[in-house]
């Protein structure tokens, strides 16, 4: 699990150790120091002889950047130093200095942009230390038009020539550190390379995929895992270790059963599809409750589903039901209920989130798994006018908004998805790739997460569980769906940013429930 803490977090658990002498700074510059040399063996083939540009703004991140300079430059690196800030790291800068880098003080270059990038121009890897975790807010001038420039630069880069690596120190500078927000001009990484723990925006959508590769040094900060993270991702082993397992002990009954309320004569596929991805998750039953379509076409896909009424562990409530269906909109409500009722867990996905359009507070252990149209739906719904762009500009602090309002736990999907309990750790999955984005897909994962609960559901009811803690749950459905899309679509397990690598190939829904088992190998191997 990647473990990310806030920026005040990371301060709180630092500052003692600076005042007892502790020298993090050395041991930050080091380990990223070793970072930009790998990455230059490893895509140049060398590091002595290798051009590096560092960076430099006005904070200790400038100063990570500035000591790592040296350690390249006493490996035989050629290293300039762009500082754009009068207020640069003074220490670094003296021992940059002495160590052979070359300083540019670049302040008042008539116009700094252009010169930061003609030195970049001739630069293999450009180290990003303007803002760390000290930076509030978009990036202001002149840092952000060099910024604005370099990313340009960069976009722009000829393929035929060797195109720079690009090495953010801590996090890429300009994201919002702590939520993942893009508010303004941002040089996307190759690398980044975070000191001490990672930070949330380096997990959160949109900022996360603008960070590329993430190393976290180990500075020693051994408080941090007394502290509760800000956000998380789930790992391969943390979804297996969420996954549950039949033992010799189990039937049917013990591994759960899942009541589904899907499907409409509009929408039958939903039915079908929440259906299937339910029953590759792995579980005891599915029932399935609807009217006779698509109840024909379910029972036809899917002989193994049960259609008469019965006791179940959990529900998915909504997959392709029409919200202007009055009487199937009041069973969905019955169900909710009924689940609340008996303390036993609800996915509430499509036409079942209108029914939080109304004031209600969720009584049971619920999820909601909206797209980012119907958490602004529902956001609006409740008093807070939310146009769908800025629950995409602001995925985290939305989810976190919505759960906090229904009392529920929110799983936003998009191509890193979202969770958000009313409060504790987010969680953030961008184990799937673009090929995902076709309909359905969803009403397969409404069926994977209902699966995983209903293993959980007694457990849940009879407080075993903590009905609080669904928001890993939901991650590791998420992450599972993920993964089987990765492998329906052809590509290697972990997602990775390398334009040289596969690039896949179409699926649909349909193909993602059936590479579940498949996935679901890997993960628990
Ligand atoms: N503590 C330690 O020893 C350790 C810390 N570590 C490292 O230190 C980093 C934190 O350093 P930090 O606290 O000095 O802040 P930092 O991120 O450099 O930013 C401050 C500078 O940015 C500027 N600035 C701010 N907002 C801005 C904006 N919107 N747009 C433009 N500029 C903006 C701000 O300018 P000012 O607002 O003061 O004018 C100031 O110049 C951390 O991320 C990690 O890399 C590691 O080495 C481990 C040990
Ligand atoms: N660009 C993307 N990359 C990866 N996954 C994506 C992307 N866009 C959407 N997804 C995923 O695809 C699925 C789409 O679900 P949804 O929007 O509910 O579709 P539908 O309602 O048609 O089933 C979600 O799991 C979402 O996380
Ligand atoms: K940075």
């Amino acid at each position: 699990m990647i473990r990310a803490h806030s920026a005040a977090t990371v301060r709180e658990v630092e500052e003692p150790r600076l005042a007892a002498g502790e020298p993090l700074m050395a041991h930050a510059a080091f380990a990223l120091a070793t970072h930009v040399a790998r990455e230059l063996r490893d895509r140049t083939g060398r590091v002595a002889g290798s051009v590096v540009l560092l960076l430099v703004g006005g904070g200790n991140n400038g100063g990570d950047a500035l000591y790592a300079g040296t350690h390249l430059a006493r490996r035989g690196c050629q290293v300039h130093a762009a500082v754009v800030s009068d207020r640069a790291h003074e220490a670094g800068l003296a021992a940059a200095r002495a160590s052979g880098v070359r300083v540019h003080e670049l302040l008042a270059a008539p116009d700094l942009p252009g010169a930061v990038v003609d030195l970049a121009g001739r630069c293999h890897v450009w180290v990003d230390g303007l803002t760390g975790i000290g930076a509030r807010g978009p990036l202001r001038e002149p840092v952000a038009g060099i910024v604005a420039a370099l990313a340009e630069e960069r976009a722009a880069w000829s393929s035929l020539l060797a195109e720079p690596i690009v090495v953010a120190v801590d996090v890429p500078s300009g994201i919002g550190v702590d939520d993942g927000t893009v508010p303004g001009p941002v040089l996307p990484a190759d690398v980044t390379v975070s000191m001490g723990t990672a930070k949330p925006g380096l997990l959160l959508p949109p900022a996360a995929a603008l960070a590329g590769r993430l190393e976290v040094v180990d500075l020693g900060l051994t408080e941090l895992a007394d502290r509760e993270p800000a956000a998380c991702s789930l790992g391969r082993s943390d979804v297996a270790a969420l996954w549950p397992v039949p033992g010799p002990e189990d039937h049917k009954y013990t591994r759960g059963v899942l009541g589904l309320v899907a499907g409409s004569r509009t929408y039958p596929g939903a039915a079908v599809l929440c259906a299937a991805g339910a029953l590759r998750t792995g579980l005891g039953m599915v029932r399935y409750l609807g009217p006779e379509v698509p109840t024909s076409l379910v029972r036809a896909a899917h002989p193994e589903i049960v259609t008469v009424p019965g006791r179940v562990q959990a529900w998915v409530l909504g997959p392709g039901v029409d919200p202007r269906d009055a009487a199937r909109t009041a069973e969905l409500a019955d169900h909710l209920d009924e689940a609340a009722g008996q303390g036993l867990p609800a996915v509430l996905d499509a036409g079942a989130l209108t029914l939080l359009h109304d004031d209600v507070d969720l009584a049971g252990p619920t999820v909601l798994t909206p797209h980012a149209g119907e958490l602004a739906e529902l956001l609006t719904a409740r008093g807070e006018h939310t146009p769908r762009r800025d629950v995409e500009a602001a995925p985290a602090r939305h989810a976190r908004l919505a759960a906090e309002i229904t009392g529920g736990t929110v799983l936003l999907k998009g191509a890193r998805t979202v969770v958000a309990a009313p409060e504790g750790p987010l969680h953030a999955q961008g184990d799937a790739t673009g090929w995902l984005a076709t309909a359905g897909a969803g009403d397969v994962l409404a069926g994977v997460l209902g699966a995983l609960l209903a293993a959980y559901g007694d457990a849940i009811a009879e407080a075993v569980h903590p009905a609080a803690s669904l928001a890993p749950l939901a991650a590791a459905a998420a992450s599972a769906h993920g993964h089987a899309a990765r492998l329906a679509a052809g590509l290697p397990f972990d997602a990775d940013d390398d334009p040289a690598g596969p690039i896949g190939v179409p699926i649909t829904a349909s193909d993602v429930a059936d590479a579940l088992p498949g996935a679901l190998s890997t993960i628990l191997d």
